[in-house]
């Protein structure tokens, strides 16, 4: 299987074999590669009774994921962990995140002022500190927190993990058998590296919850307010244990989507450096709604169509994970005359549906227009594509609403506040940006700009305002410490 850029080569696919499923033999592993939305549709939302299963990862297993109900199999287990997720992030819950992801918007918004330079390490801390303050009550104000770092590497140990064909361990357990210190046994090598990473990431931050509210100092959490509901229902009981641990893994598993939120934040930042027209309108239209003497409220993204279409734009033109995460089959099915075995692993091809020249005339080209109608409004006839970014059926993406919100609030800040240009790397040298993503499971843009300069001394002026005002209220709002790191422009 291709490792590198693997959507592309998938869609070839499709197009040599003139179909929109393609059955790959792997070795032990017959695997389905579904290129458009209607076969991903069909399958993983109209029978998804039946292919909502998850392919057990030997490397993910080794490594301790097994606690992330996003690789879990079709289960009771599954069920709790998820419908405990969704309580404290569904629709209507997350509208209560949003005091905490406009303060930390516009903690970015200082931070960006104050260094460009680093803005793709500012879009970072904003995606991360928002999560840990919701989920832990913790405040992260730098990227080098410990907390932060243990995560960083865990999740990379998952990424490199998840790359579908790249270890023979998954074809071959017996693998796991043989002592790391013999030579070529990369899958037990890169297992025994990442995985204490990983246990630190899901057990410290609860675990110090757990003290704080047992000292009545707890910051209110999803994790507290988790803790809190297991006792209330389970306390003394023999449940309560077995609850307890759903509750951390579900607080654990939400900084997996910090990833994809700030590669989604990346895009935003490159496509408005690629496409300067897009980012004029996009100003204009905020310059009329929110107008220049304040920065946007939440209040206000229902008002600007154009920057709604722009987020839309944002998630179809560079997907973040552009094969999704695989389903499996409960049980054997047919679709359009072929056999699939029960086991089959699932891959939609989500990038390539959401290039697809039928729905999204000129895919590669950055156009929020295509979402709007004559009449300036959404036009309803052009497909949502958070409707296949976010995944499919039983398993769509429970963290899909609480991301949209920290996403949308970014690009209206940002917009409202700085003109984005390609920026100057430590040379001194314009940086040259490219489309091209990189990344496995979790894709991001191999470049992103960091010439971000404020539209006008009263847009700078309104930044620092809402700082010093109290708006945003304590040390978080200390912009970005830069110490010795080199900066991150371009790359
Ligand atoms: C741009 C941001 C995001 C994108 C594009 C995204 C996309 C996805 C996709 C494609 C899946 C797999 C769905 C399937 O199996 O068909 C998924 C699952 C999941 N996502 Fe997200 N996600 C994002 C952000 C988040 C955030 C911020 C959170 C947490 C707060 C989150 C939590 C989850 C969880 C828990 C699952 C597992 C669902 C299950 O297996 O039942 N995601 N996401």
């Amino acid at each position: 299987m291709p490792t590198i850029r693997p959507w592309e080569k998938y869609r070839e696919w499709c197009r040599e074999y003139r179909s929109d499923v393609v059955f790959v033999h792997l070795p032990m592993q017959p695997t389905l590669i579904l290129g458009s939305a209607t076969a991903a549709f069909d399958l993983l939302d109209k029978r998804s009774n039946i292919y909502s299963d998850r392919i057990v990862s030997h490397m993910l297993d080794l490594m301790g994921w097994g606690f992330d109900f996003v690789f879990m199999r079709y289960s009771q287990r599954w069920r709790t962990h998820r419908r405990m997720f969704r309580q404290q992030f569904h629709q209507d819950v997350v509208a209560k995140y949003r005091p905490v992801q406009l303060q930390q918007a516009r903690v970015c918004l200082l931070s960006i002022l104050t260094s460009p330079q680093y803005t793709r390490k500012h879009a970072r801390l904003y995606v991360t500190s928002t999560i840990f303050y919701v989920t832990y009550g913790k405040k992260i104000t730098s990227m080098d927190d410990e907390y932060v770092r243990i995560a960083q590497i865990a999740l990379e140990g998952g990424s490199i993990a998840s790359i579908v064909g790249a270890f023979w361990i998954e074809y071959l357990p017996i693998l796991r058998h043989i002592p790391t210190w013999v030579p070529g046994t990369v899958s037990m090598k890169t297992i025994a590296k990442y995985r204490p990473y990983l246990m630190d990431m899901v057990n410290k931050p609860f675990e110090e919850v757990k003290i704080a509210l047992s000292s009545g100092t707890a910051t209110p959490s999803v994790a507290t307010t988790l803790l809190e509901q297991v006792r209330s229902d389970h306390e003394g009981t023999a449940e309560e244990a077995y609850y307890e641990e759903v509750a951390k893994n579900v607080t654990g598993i939400a900084y997996g989507g910090t990833q994809l939120t700030t590669s989604a934040c990346e895009s935003f930042l490159l496509a408005m450096v690629l496409f300067p027209d897009i980012q004029k309108k996009a100003q204009a239209e905020l310059a009329r709604v929110v107008a220049r003497t304040r920065l946007p409220e939440f209040d206000d993204i229902d008002d600007v169509p154009y920057i709604r279409a722009l987020v839309m734009e944002t998630m179809r033109w560079m997907p973040v994970t552009p094969f999704g995460v695989p389903h499996a089959t409960i049980s054997e099915d047919e679709y359009h005359g072929y056999h699939i075995p029960k086991g089959t692993m699932i891959l939609p091809n989500i990038w390539a549906m959401l290039h697809d020249p039928q729905d999204y005339r000129d895919p590669d080209q950055f156009k929020p227009e295509r979402f709007i109608g004559k009449d300036g409004k959404m036009d309803s006839s052009v497909r949502d594509p958070t409707t296949i970014s976010f995944g499919f059926g039983r398993r769509i993406c429970p963290g899909r609403h609480f991301s949209q919100n920290t996403l949308s609030i970014f690009i209206a800040s940002v917009l409202h506040v700085f003109d984005i240009t390609p920026g100057v790397d430590a040379s001194g040298k314009l940086v040259v940006l490219t489309d091209e993503m990189e990344g496995g499971l979790i894709a991001m843009p191999r470049t992103v700009p960091c010439g971000l300069k404020p539209r006008s001394e009263q847009a700078a002026h309104l930044v620092r305002e809402a700082a010093a005002d109290g708006a945003v209220l304590d040390s978080l709002l200390a912009p970005l410490v830069v110490t010795s790191s080199p900066a991150d422009c371009g790359t």
